[in-house]
């Protein structure tokens, strides 16, 4: 009998099963936990310290410089045009209209260029940095994948909760919320899980496990981030 744990043995209990909803599933309240983080409420709810902002901010920054360069490796990576043509559309607008929300919002709440342009990161974007760049880097096209869908993933969930109430008042928290949710951003990640469901189940059963290691690491480095930025204390997970 093949172990439910498997993708084999889930699909098995779970005929419509997509090996997307394997990933969520194996990650368990990981997944929960990151979506789900106060911080991701604050932003909503209008409840959000500046302080802790700036700190998101901050880190933010420098996490998107690499998830550019994350990106670029997909492009490298994927094997046709149509999926170049999506990762390459979303990088697009990650150096462009996202990185402006960032300079426009840390201009607004006052950091100077010198405080971002050139930080260190901290010790959690740090261990998420090395995450997505080894894996879109050294790793396959679906390792990768499985840590950009994550990522954006957790991003649409909590932007479209937070986007079904009306928007606080700062434009920073207002925009972050309508960059995460709505049409263009939902399509993305559709796509991104649909890519996922595509190549998933084509993998051996260790690869299967491996993709689904990471996917998981990626929620408690997702829920770790946030908790930096929320407590000014950094932890990266055991
Ligand atoms: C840490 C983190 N994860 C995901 C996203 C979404 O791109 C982001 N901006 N930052």
């Amino acid at each position: 009998m093949t172990s439910p744990r498997t993708f084999a043995g889930f699909a098995a209990a779970h005929p419509e099963a997509r090996f997307s909803d394997w990933l969520v599933a194996q990650a368990g309240d990981r997944w929960d936990r990151a979506c789900g983080h106060p911080f991701t409420v604050a932003i909503g709810d209008g409840s959000m310290p500046e302080a802790a902002y700036v700190r998101y901010l901050i880190e933010d920054y420098t996490f998107i410089t690499d998830l550019a360069s994350v990106l670029g490796y997909l492009v490298a990576k994927a094997p046709d045009m149509a999926a170049k043509r999506r990762l390459a559309g979303f990088l697009a607008l990650l150096t462009s209209e996202e990185n402006d929300y960032f300079l426009r919002s840390l201009a607004a709440l006052g950091v100077p260029e010198a405080a971002y342009a050139t930080a260190a990161q901290g010790p959690v974007t740090r261990a998420f940095a090395a995450l997505l760049l080894d894996s879109a880097g050294k790793g396959t096209y679906a390792e990768g994948l499985a840590c950009l869908l994550c990522a954006e993933w957790v991003y649409l969930t909590w932007g479209e909760r937070e986007a079904a109430h009306p928007r606080p008042d700062a434009f920073w928290l207002a925009e972050w919320i309508d960059l995460h949710a709505g049409p263009g951003f939902s399509g993305f990640v559709g796509w991104l899980r649909e890519e996922m469901d595509r190549v998933g189940p084509a993998l051996s059963e260790a690869e299967q496990a491996r993709v689904s290691a990471i996917f998981s690491r990626m929620c408690e480095l997702e829920f770790a981030f946030f908790e930096a930025a929320w407590t000014g204390k950094p932890v990266v997970p055991a």
